[in-house]
């Protein structure tokens, strides 16, 4: 009886990878694809059987846009956008869908004039539309008093567990490796990464940690931490009162509504589609949880908010959610992501704190990261995303 208790201590695979990646989230998928891409012998990790709906990449869709006030992320959309349509021709399914995206915000406020001004440099298909024609191009919404708007007219909707699925199948269409229900417990830094699983112990040439949530968990065996708040998002469905009003086939749009009142965060919707008759609308924060223990987190102040928006905004809805799924966001401080090697440990690569916005840019960060993990000069301006800045950040609020 004791033989058969007694632990087998875990094998080391003989086999030593050009990279490991930790997390087949829609970022750790993308950059295993691309490493495989580029003939790299690539293991993709993932602590839960796939398909799961335990970290941020599961949920049938999310918004996908040029919209940003920042240059750079307008300029990695440009990419974005035609990486997204090659997945679409390399899996010959549809992952894209064109809906336009409406976006309110106060008409003089700051932010709505860098987003109005940032269309305009890059040139970006936009319609402004003026007060008193707006209900003629989009009926059933309310434009609260000193809102200005416009679209972003080449703005849609991504299918995510669609293009998910399809980014693990085309990995390893080119003989990259998935073990799913492994959950890495150690990591031992060195020119060879050493990765222990429950299950395993792998080397790698390279570590990528793509880990959503759980990044923290899985670099303090690194000696890092970085600045990252974990919140439980309130996935919010709104039935509509005729329904197919505000639906993807009657053209409806995407929207965000920009700071609905000082303090408060984006609100955002997209048309109904994927449950017929419901139309997701969402609160762009929620409150912090434990990514093990997310259900524990009760708190329904965000959908306090959206109830108040629905009846003020969006007459044609009924003002209670049908349905409530959840997820969750990883967000830095400045809401920007984490793009960068590891400080000490060069052959680590990190991608971190999407801060709910990170669906969308999966293609092209996944080239990013794989470029870092090839030792290559990666092809856009990293500078906004890399670690240091939060040093720096601490700093200067001392
Ligand atoms: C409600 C909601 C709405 C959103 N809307 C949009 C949108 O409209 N547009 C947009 O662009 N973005 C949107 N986002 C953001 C986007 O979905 C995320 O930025 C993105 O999914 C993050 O992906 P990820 O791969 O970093 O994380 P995840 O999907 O969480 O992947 C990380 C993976 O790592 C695995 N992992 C963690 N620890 C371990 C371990 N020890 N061992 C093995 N595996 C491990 C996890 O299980 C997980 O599968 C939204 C997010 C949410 C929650
Ligand atoms: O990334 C996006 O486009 C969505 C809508 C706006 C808020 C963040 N999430």
């Amino acid at each position: 009886l004791a033989a058969q208790t007694m632990k087998q201590p875990l094998e080391m695979s003989s086999e030593v990878y050009d990279c490991i990646v930790i997390g087949a989230g829609i970022q750790g998928s993308c950059t295993a694809y691309q490493l495989a891409k580029n003939k790299q012998k690539t293991l993709l990790l993932e602590q839960f059987v796939l398909p799961h709906s335990r970290g941020s990449s599961h949920g049938q869709t999310r918004v996908i846009r040029k919209t940003y006030e920042e240059d750079f992320y307008v300029q990695m959309m440009h990419e974005s956008y035609e990486l997204w349509a090659q997945l679409e021709r390399e899996a010959g399914v549809e992952l894209y869908r064109r809906t336009g995206l409406l976006v309110m915000g106060p008409e003089n406020g700051e932010g709505f004039s860098r987003l109005k001004a940032t269309m305009q440099r890059h040139k970006i298909p936009t319609v402004f539309l003026e007060k008193q024609e707006f209900s003629q191009h989009i009926p059933n919404v309310n434009l609260a008093d000193g809102n200005g708007a416009l679209i972003d007219t080449f703005a849609g909707v991504l299918y995510a567990d669609r293009a998910l699925r399809a980014v693990q199948r085309l990995f390893q269409s080119c003989g990259g490796v998935i073990k799913d229900g492994e959950k890495v417990i150690d990591i031992r830094p060195g020119a060879e990464v050493t990765v222990t699983t429950d299950s395993g112990v792998y080397r790698g040439r390279s570590l990528v940690i793509t880990a959503g949530p759980w990044a923290n968990t899985l670099l303090r065996h690194t000696g890092l931490q970085l600045p990252l708040k974990v919140v439980k998002i309130n996935v919010c469905y709104w039935k509509e009162e005729i329904p197919g009003t505000y639906s993807v086939g009657q053209s409806f749009p995407c929207f965000i509504e920009m700071e609905p009142k000082e303090g408060e965060y984006d609100i955002y919707g997209l048309p109904s589609n994927e449950y017929p008759g419901l139309m997701k609308v969402c609160y762009h924060m929620g409150s912090e949880t434990e990514p093990d223990e997310r259900d524990k987190q009760t708190d329904r102040g965000d959908i306090d908010i959206l109830v108040r928006f629905v009846t003020r905004c969006l007459p044609g809805l009924v003002p209670v959610p049908a349905v409530v799924e959840s997820c969750m966001y990883t967000v830095t401080p400045d809401h920007n992501f984490v793009l960068d090697s590891h400080p000490t440990y060069g052959n680590i690569i990190i991608g971190a704190g999407f801060s709910g916005h990170g669906f969308k840019f999966g293609p092209i960060i996944g080239k990013l990261l794989s470029q870092l993990a090839m030792g290559q000069v990666p092809s856009h301006d990293l500078s906004p995303f890399r670690i240091q800045r939060f040093q720096s950040h601490a700093r200067s609020s001392l």
